[in-house]
């Protein structure tokens, strides 16, 4: 299926179904949230997220709450989720993996 091309249904909830942490919030977006020791470690890791936000040309809504930041994506083209939604997310939740493992 072709990058841009709107899921249907059932396939952005199986998509959804092996992504860990994150919810539908309608039928347009997803959204997830991470916790972070301090706001700026939250910061540190929202400027992470703007390095591959361009590297995928994939830009998501981002809400920072002290130490809780929030994403949500959809994709404007497609006037919905898109598999670049998931495989976005995705990269998020590896780099928090990756952030939470350098910090221990
Ligand atoms: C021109 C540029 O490629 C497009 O505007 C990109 C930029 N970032 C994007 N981000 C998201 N979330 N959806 C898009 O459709 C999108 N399109």
């Amino acid at each position: 299926m072709a990058k841009l091309e709107k899921l249907p249904a059932e396939a952005a909830d199986r998509a959804l179904a092996g992504l860990e942490g994150w919810t539908r919030e309608d039928g347009k977006w997803i959204a997830g949230s991470y916790r972070f020791a301090g706001f700026p470690a939250a910061i540190a890791f929202v400027g992470r997220i703007a390095e591959i936000a361009e590297e995928l040309n994939h830009h998501p809504f981002i809400a920072i709450d002290y130490k809780k930041v929030t994403l949500r994506l959809t994709t404007w083209h497609a006037g919905g989720l898109t598999e670049l939604d998931f495989q976005s997310a995705e990269r998020y939740n590896e780099m928090y993996r990756a952030s939470i493992a350098e910090n221990r």
